[in-house]
């Protein structure tokens, strides 16, 4: 599902945020990835929906040549990726149900599957009451569930989460944990950035550390590892 060979990563200032990264993650794993802040682990994230193109090596995703894959065909390869953020980024002047149409309208789905399906993410995320509400009216809470109904909306292979619960108290974060559990249940694959040790150490998954653009540690059901 994601393979990289031996990818680096330097950013126009000169930053070498990624320095010979091998690694390959399977489908239907689940996998946190950890590490001190400025590590690296946004940018890992970032290169596999091809938000930022890796300076040296390979990269595979979902069977797409992340390297050779022309801007035109990026929307293809996001089609099969749900992004969740840590900031949510739903659009303010859109209602919940219209940020989770959003996502099918830009890849072109045709407006008759639109409806049903928006409503059955809701329904899925389970806040199909608040559908007509704007993120303002919401919770943060609220609002990470209706970016994560936005991100499984076209039922992707792949759900990419860059600390999906850093702006959230632990109840609602756990809460939040319990939807990626079940969408990883149903055979999607999740990565996620994360900077919450509770969570890696209870909900074990296999965890990748990466520190200084490097991996130092890749473990099945492993622990967060760090004390901040
Ligand atoms: N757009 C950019 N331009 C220049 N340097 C960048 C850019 N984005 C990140 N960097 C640098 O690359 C390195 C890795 O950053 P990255 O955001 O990937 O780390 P991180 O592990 O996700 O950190 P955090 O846990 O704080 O989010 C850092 O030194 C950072 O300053």
């Amino acid at each position: 599902m994601i393979e990289m060979q031996d990818v680096w990563k330097q950013y126009p200032n000169g930053t070498w945020a990624l320095n010979g990264i091998s690694v390959r993650i399977g489908k239907g794993e689940f996998v946190y990835v950890v590490g001190p802040s400025g590590a690296g682990k946004s940018t890992f994230i970032k290169l596999m929906y091809r938000e930022e193109r890796p300076t040296k090596g390979h990269l595979f995703v979902n069977g797409f040549n992340i390297e050779r894959l022309k801007d035109r065909k990026v929307p293809l390869l996001r089609r099969h990726i749900g992004v969740v953020f840590q900031d949510f980024k739903l659009l303010p002047n859109l209602t919940a149900a219209e940020n989770v149409a959003f996502a099918l309208e830009v890849i072109g789905t045709p407006k008759k599957y639109i409806r049903r399906r928006v409503k059955d993410a809701l329904e899925w995320v389970g806040l199909a009451d608040k559908a007509d509400l704007r993120p303002a009216q919401l919770s943060g809470g609220e609002q990470q569930r209706i970016a994560v109904a936005r991100a499984i909306v076209n039922n992707p292979q792949l759900i990419i989460a860059d600390e999906p619960t850093g702006n959230l108290d632990p109840d609602t974060s756990w809460g939040i944990m319990k939807l990626f559990q079940r969408i990883n249940d149903r055979g999607t694959t999740i990565v996620m950035a994360t900077h919450n040790r509770e969570i890696v150490n209870t909900l074990r998954k296999r965890v990748i550390a990466i520190e200084a653009g490097c991996i130092v540690r890749d473990e099945d059901k492993g622990m967060y590892g760090y004390d901040d």
